[in-house]
Order: structure tokens, then sequence, then C-alpha cells
């Protein structure tokens, strides 16, 4: 089966392994103490051995299986650094494998690809013990599209008794989404949820000309798009620079395949290419499915849309 099924497909199914095996591998480096933390040059812009060990499992995990895609991961990690063995995953998820795959990602070959790889979104929130706001995100473009992406919760149900810890949600473009339950956004309200620790003055004034009933300000890009697709929010509003594309592939590709819409504050949806600059410096508005994306854009306050360039 598994050599018989698309390359798209068997992708998202061998990431969807592979991203458990760097959830324990976040749940091993917490609960061994010893966090590592390096600063990295942004406002809280830290690096912990969880986010190297992930990054390292996620890597060489992928290249094995896939050698001819290109990988772009978050961290600069040595490409010599060591990897132990039981970090190098070949398990793949067979019902993944078993999906219909749309014409247009039949024939998509492993020179075209480009997977962005964050492993482990949301390090502040790790260090600080916010726990359920850390994510592994792995985007999977083709040409410059997003078009599958799976996000994994490592401490998923981590404050509940009795109810299996973490899980792994995965969404196709043109084929759909698995691993949760996708829920509507409360009808009558306009939730947004945005960043908790790297707010400015026009963050904030664009939130004010939404005139939102309730903000959530929480971490990480892949937690912000899970309220979205879980119903707890309508949109993600972050009027400036600083998330990446590691951060936006996957989740991009989840909301999409869902009806959702992912795009800086002029519109544009950003690309994936192996070339492109990796900040995506016109910040994110994403929408939920049947959220009116355009009515969200055209509350930006002009001139802050104008220095998001
Ligand atoms: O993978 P990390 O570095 O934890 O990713 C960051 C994002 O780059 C950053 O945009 C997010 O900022 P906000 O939460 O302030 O929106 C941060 O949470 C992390 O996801
Ligand atoms: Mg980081
Ligand atoms: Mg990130
Ligand atoms: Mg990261």
């Amino acid at each position: 089966m598994a050599q018989t099924a698309p390359l798209i497909p068997r992708l998202v199914a061998s990431s969807i392994a592979i991203a458990n095996r760097a959830g324990e591998i976040i749940r091993n480096v917490m609960s061994k103490g010893d966090l590592g933390i390096v600063e990295k040059t942004g406002k809280n812009d830290l690096q912990t051995e969880a986010d190297r060990s992930a990054q390292r499992c996620i890597i060489t995990s992928l290249s094995k299986q896939f050698p001819s895609i290109t990988i772009i991961g978050e961290e600069d990690e040595p490409s010599d650094s060591p990897v132990p063995s039981d970090w190098v995953v070949s398990e793949v998820d067979q019902d993944i494998l078993r999906l219909e795959c749309p014409d247009n990602l039949q024939q998509v070959s492993a020179e075209e690809v480009v997977v962005w790889v964050d492993p482990l979104d949301g390090t502040s929130e790790y260090t600080q013990g916010l726990l359920d706001h850390v994510t592994v995100l792995i985007g999977i473009a083709v040409g410059n599209r997003s078009v599958a992406g799976v996000i994994h919760q490592p401490y998923y149900n981590y404050q509940k008794e009795n109810e299996p810890l973490g899980r792994t949600i995965w969404g196709i473009r043109g084929v759909g989404v698995g691993g949760f339950e996708p829920k509507a956004a409360p009808e009558g309200q306009r939730i947004i949820t945005t960043t908790r620790s790297h707010s400015t003055p026009e963050v904030q004034a664009t939130l004010d000309a939404m005139k939102p009933d309730n903000i959530l300000r929480v971490g990480g890009a892949g937690h912000k798009v899970m309220l979205l697709i879980e119903g707890k929010a309508h949109a993600y509003v972050f009027a400036s620079a600083g998330c990446k594309r590691w951060d936006t592939c996957a989740p991009e590709a989840i909301l999409v395949a869902l009806g959702g819409k992912l795009t800086d504050m002029h519109g544009k949806e950003y690309s994936y290419d192996k070339n492109t600059p990796f900040p995506n410096k016109g910040g994110v508005l994403a929408t939920g499915k049947g959220e009116n994306h355009e009515w969200y854009l055209e509350k930006v306050p002009e001139a802050i849309r104008k220095k998001l360039v």
C-alpha cells in the first residue's frame, strides 16, 4: 500500500508518525528538567533542547524516507548533530494511505515539495509551563502553495486523568482533515485570538478596530489556528511581523482544507517556495470557515497595513 499511494498522502502519513515521536521527545526533555535554554535574536525568542532534538528527529526521519524533497526547519543545527537510532521513525499512519487523493496532487514529484518544520511552536510558553500552547508543525508545500499539514499537540489532555496524552491532527487541501472534531465558532459574537507575548501598539490598534467581544491572548501560531478550527475563536489577527513560514505552513493547509483562510494583512497568501524569505512580514490574518475574511481585512487601519510589507 505504501508504495502505491501518491507522494503527498505518503508524506502526511509519515509526518503523523514522526510528529508523534517528536512529541514524546519534547515531553521527555521536560520530564528530565534540564531545558537547555538558548536566547535567539528576537523578543521572547528562545530555543530549548526540546526544539533542537525534535527537529533532529523530524528532519532525519523525513529525509531518510524522502531523500529528494526540500526540508526547511526553524532551528539552525549542525548537520552532523547526533541522532539516536530510536529517533529515526520509519512507521507511517496506514489510514492516510487509503485516502482518495485529488487529481492535482496525484502526480507531484519529490523535487516540487518543500516541507516547513517547526519542531516546537510556542517555545516561550513551553518554558513557562503553558504546555497546552505547544505544538509540533509539519507543513507540506507544492511549489509555492501549502497543500497539507500536520499539527501534533504533545500535551493534549495533560491535565486529565485516564485520557490519552497528546493528539495529532492533519489536513490535506481537497481531501479533508482528521484527528479532531471541527467545530464552528459561536454565532453572534466576534472572538479574536492574538499574541500574548509580542503585542505592539499597532497589534492592539488593529484589534480595537475590529471591536471584538473577546480577545484570547495565547502563545503559538499552531495553537491559535487550533482555536479557530475547534470553534473557540473566529479570527487570528496579528498585525505585525514576527511569525515565520514554518509557523503558518501546516496550520494554513489544515485551515484551508476546512474552508478557512490565512493571508497577510493585504489579503495575500504567503508563498512557501523553497527560496522564499522566512519572515511573514505582512502579518497574519486567519479566519475560520464561513467567516468574512474581507471584513477583517477592511478593518486593518491603512497606516498599519502600509508598514506591513
Ligand atoms: O516556534 P516558536 O519560535 O515558538 O514560534 C513562535 C512564533 O514565531 C511567534 O510568531 C509566536 O508569537 P505569538 O505567540 O506572540 O503570536 C510564538 O508564540 C511562537 O509560536
Ligand atoms: Mg522559535
Ligand atoms: Mg513557531
Ligand atoms: Mg519553533
